[in-house]
């Protein structure tokens, strides 16, 4: 598992490292490592004419440095470019204020400090704001911005601008090609518009590892998480003991969504899905190892239940949903049954069983009474705390927050992800994983994974993504997932 950390919990473990150390040295080394990936990025740079001087020698560097220690990364990692030959301007943006010795050490390296420098370089360093940015840019420093055309554009710490904690974007902020972070990744490097503007990431090890708060603020799964929850069956399973999952959706008017929730359960390691409901005649005829039966009472005992996508919001619906609830059975609630919910809440109040609720933007409002604010993961634990469920709220990068206040975000994904009955698929899969057992905050988080993936697959070479091609691409992905993961356990 990876986390991220907020920027007090940094500035905390910073204090204590930096208690042991000599004075200067978490920031030489987080210059020395910002120096290293900066001179990578410039041995790859095309020159215009022959290939002469590729690599730092004779590269121009423009450095936008803010006042405080963000900007005195920045300045002394050009220091190290500049005595290997590149030509460093750099610009203060806030009045005079920069990091005085940070700046003389860059002079004394050749380096220039300017109010104008050229309109285009090779690399841009932004050492505008760093942990201790609030959002928005100094209005110089977005004049900048605005007028320099640059190769690559790094941002030092985090892309300046954004609220650090949540990954907002509420004002103007940097857009990166590459972010190098220091000791540990934040928030916005994985929340939120902000890990948009972070483009690629790369972690400078300044020691912190020891110091860090062993709980994150957000937890960010790999691999190896979900091939270590993955159950595999064993030589006495059956399919019951697999796990037998039941899939309340679809109705007449939307079978589509039984087709797609079913085939995203048949993806999942449980052994047998039953589905109830009045599309059973489709589900039939497209996926013959599904048990169908009419009603939620009929289907008998399931390990897990998904209730909601295309089954409507009438009053049959919310019978059957209600017969959902009773069952001891966790559950995955979506669609429908989220907009039931929001009309009804009572339906959960006895409610003892765990539920996972998917709602996207929309469906979040009906529950909560409000949209989502920028600050997803605060706005997921909210709800996940109000209604002491699990949930996932479905966007560019998925948060899965638990009613206890735990966060995840989602690192796979893709917006081709967004196409009708896609979240039905991920649905579908999440009972699966939740009727093998898997705990339901886990479940959240690897069929969030693994279905992000599964759109990598299925728009592999520029193709376009239906969710018939995600619910296919599925099995593959978790291969792929899982194999990945042993290997790296
Ligand atoms: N503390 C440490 O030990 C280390 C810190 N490091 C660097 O230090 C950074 C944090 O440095 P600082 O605490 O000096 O904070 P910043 O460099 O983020 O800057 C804070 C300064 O900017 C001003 N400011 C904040 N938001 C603004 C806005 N929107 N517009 C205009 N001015 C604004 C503040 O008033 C303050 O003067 C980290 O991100 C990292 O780059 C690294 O050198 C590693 C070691
Ligand atoms: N911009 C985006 N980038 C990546 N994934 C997205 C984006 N928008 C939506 N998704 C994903 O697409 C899926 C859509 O689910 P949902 O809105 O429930 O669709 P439907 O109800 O039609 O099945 C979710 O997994 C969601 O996280
Ligand atoms: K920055």
């Amino acid at each position: 598992m990876n986390g991220a950390w907020s920027a007090a919990a940094i500035r905390r473990a910073e204090a204590q490292l930096m208690s042991r150390l000599p004075p200067g040295t978490l920031m030489q080394r987080a210059a020395a490592g910002l120096a290293a990936e900066c001179a990578r990025l410039l041995r790859k740079r095309t020159p215009q004419g022959p290939k002469r001087n590729q690599g730092v020698y004779g590269a121009t560097v423009i450095v936008l440095a803010g006042p405080g220690d963000n900007g005195g990364d920045a300045l002394y990692a050009a220091e190290r470019l500049a005595r290997r030959g590149a030509r460093v301007f750099a610009v203060p943006v806030m009045g005079d204020r920069v990091h005085p010795t940070a700046a003389a050490a860059l002079v004394r390296a050749g380096g220039r400090l300017v109010a104008t420098p050229p309109a285009r370089c090779d690399l841009l360093l932004d050492g505008v704001l760093g942990i201790g940015g609030r959002p928005g840019l100094p209005g110089r420093a977005l004049d900048q911005l605005g007028r320099i055309e640059a190769g690559t554009v790094v941002a030092v710490d985090v892309p300046s601008g954004v609220d650090v904690d949540t990954g907002a974007v509420p004002a103007s902020a940097v857009t990166a090609d590459v972010t190098v972070a220091f000791g540990a990744r934040k928030p916005c490097h994985v929340l939120g518009r902000a890990s948009l503007l972070t483009g690629r990431l790369v972690l400078v090890d300044i020691g912190l590892g020891d110091v860090l708060d062993p709980n994150p603020a957000v937890r960010v799964a790999d691999e190896g998480d979900i091939a270590a929850w993955w159950h595999r069956p064993g030589p006495d399973d059956d399919k019951y003991t697999r796990g037998v999952v039941g899939v309340a959706a679809g109705s007449e008017r939307y079978p589509g969504a039984a087709v797609l929730a079913s085939t995203g359960a048949l993806a999942g390691p449980a052994g047998y899905v039953r589905y109830a409901g009045s599309a059973a005649e489709y589900v039939r005829r497209t996926r013959p190892e599904v048990v169908c039966t009419p009603t939620v009472k009929e289907a008998g005992r399931v390990q897990a239940w998904l209730a909601g996508p295309g089954f409507g919001t009438d009053e049959a619906a919310l019978a059957e949903l209600r017969e959902v609830l009773v069952s001891p059975a966790p559950a995955v609630l979506d669609a429908d049954a989220l907009t039931l919910i929001g009309e009804y809440p009572s339906v959960l109040s006895r409610r003892e069983a765990p539920v996972v609720l998917t709602p996207h933007d929309r469906e979040y409002e009906r529950l909560y009474g409000s949209p989502p604010s920028e600050d997803r993961a605060g706005a997921a634990a909210a709800l996940a705390k109000r209604l002491n469920c699990t949930v996932l709220l479905k966007g560019h990068h998925t948060v899965v927050a638990s009613s206890d206040g735990a966060v995840w975000a989602n690192p796979t994904g893709r917006p081709q992800l967004a196409t009708a009955g896609s979240g039905d698929v991920l649905a579908g899969f999440m009972a699966s994983l939740l009727a093998s057992g898997m705990d339901p905050v886990r479940a959240a988080v690897a069929a969030a994974y693994v279905h992000g993936a599964a759109g990598g697959l299925a728009a592999e070479g520029g193709r376009t993504v239906a969710a018939s091609d995600v619910a296919r691409e599925l099995p593959a992905a978790v291969g792929a997932v899982l194999s990945r993961g042993r290997g790296a356990a």
